[in-house]
């Protein structure tokens, strides 16, 4: 059985796959230095062979997880990180390394799934875009995810005090809480929306799949005005393809 780990600033999302790829169960756990304690006991009797992680958040996470998978279960982690080249994929940093290795197995698992021309949504802490077009990654953007953006105007207005709540439409709104809603979801809407006509654009007329991940991506989802796919679990997805593993927490 292998392990696979995507941790975000926000969630461990963790699964366990057997030799021949099926999902024999997973989760998620919040993204700090308990991480490993937490994962432990549901680890138990899983005949764990192998780990792999993808890691964004702070190191803390990663060798919290790392010890205790060394410690109980005489498993190494092994961290995938962001490469310049993939199957054909290149990565459009100027400085390679920079990329967050989230995006980047996104961007590797939709090009598997969906083909080579994709929008790819990551919903999480931040909302994450990137443009593939023709099997080429031209690169994305970062935009802060709907709880930072609730976070932001709850924390730094006098009169705004809302959190939450993804409204049934987005339309002009008569009350404050309303109002903040469908400004936060909106936003989201609106910036998908505006990147996948610019994809469009440059792949001369091409229509993009749009897939989308993350924890808030079924309920964006339903806010979207054009055909998308939702897959969960595009990120750990991605853990197989970019597998050739170049670090461990233990280096
Ligand atoms: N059970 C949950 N716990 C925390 N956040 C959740 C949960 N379910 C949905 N969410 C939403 O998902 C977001 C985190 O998504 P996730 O993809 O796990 O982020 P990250 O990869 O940054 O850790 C949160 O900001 C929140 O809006
Ligand atoms: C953009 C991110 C913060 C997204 O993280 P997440 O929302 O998954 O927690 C992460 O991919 C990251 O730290 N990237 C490094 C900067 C970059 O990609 O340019
Ligand atoms: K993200």
């Amino acid at each position: 059985m292998i392990l696979e780990l995507d941790a975000g600033n926000t969630r461990v999302k963790w699964r366990v796959i057997d030799e021949l790829g099926k999902r024999r169960g997973g989760g998620a756990l919040v993204s700090d230095a308990t991480a490993g304690d937490m994962l432990e006991p549901l680890l138990a009797a899983r005949n764990l062979t192998a780990a792999r992680m993808v890691s964004v958040a702070s190191p803390v996470v990663a060798q919290s997880i790392g010890f205790m998978l060394q410690r109980s279960f005489g498993i190494e982690l092994r961290l995938v990180a962001v490469q310049a080249e993939c199957n054909g994929l290149v990565n459009p940093y100027q400085n390679v390394s920079k990329l967050g290795a989230d995006r980047w197995l996104a961007v590797l698992a939709a090009r598997k799934h969906y083909g080579d021309d994709c929008l790819v949504v990551d919903c999480g802490s931040a909302t994450t875009i990137e443009m593939l077009s023709a099997g080429r990654y031209l690169g994305g953007v970062i935009a802060p995810g709907v709880s930072l953006m609730f976070k932001a105007l709850y924390s730094d207005t006098h009169q705004v005090k809302v959190l939450g709540e993804r409204p049934q439409e987005l339309d002009a709104a008569k009350d404050t809480d309303s109002a903040v809603q469908c400004g936060v979801w909106g936003s989201q809407v609106g910036l998908i929306s505006y990147y996948r006509e610019l994809l469009l654009q440059r792949g001369a007329g091409v229509e993009p799949r749009v897939v989308i991940c993350g924890g808030d991506a079924s309920q964006l989802g339903g806010l979207l005005p054009f055909k998308h796919a939702v897959h969960e679990e595009l990120v750990l997805d991605g853990l197989a393809i970019a597998s050739p593993i170049i670090q461990s927490v233990a280096d």
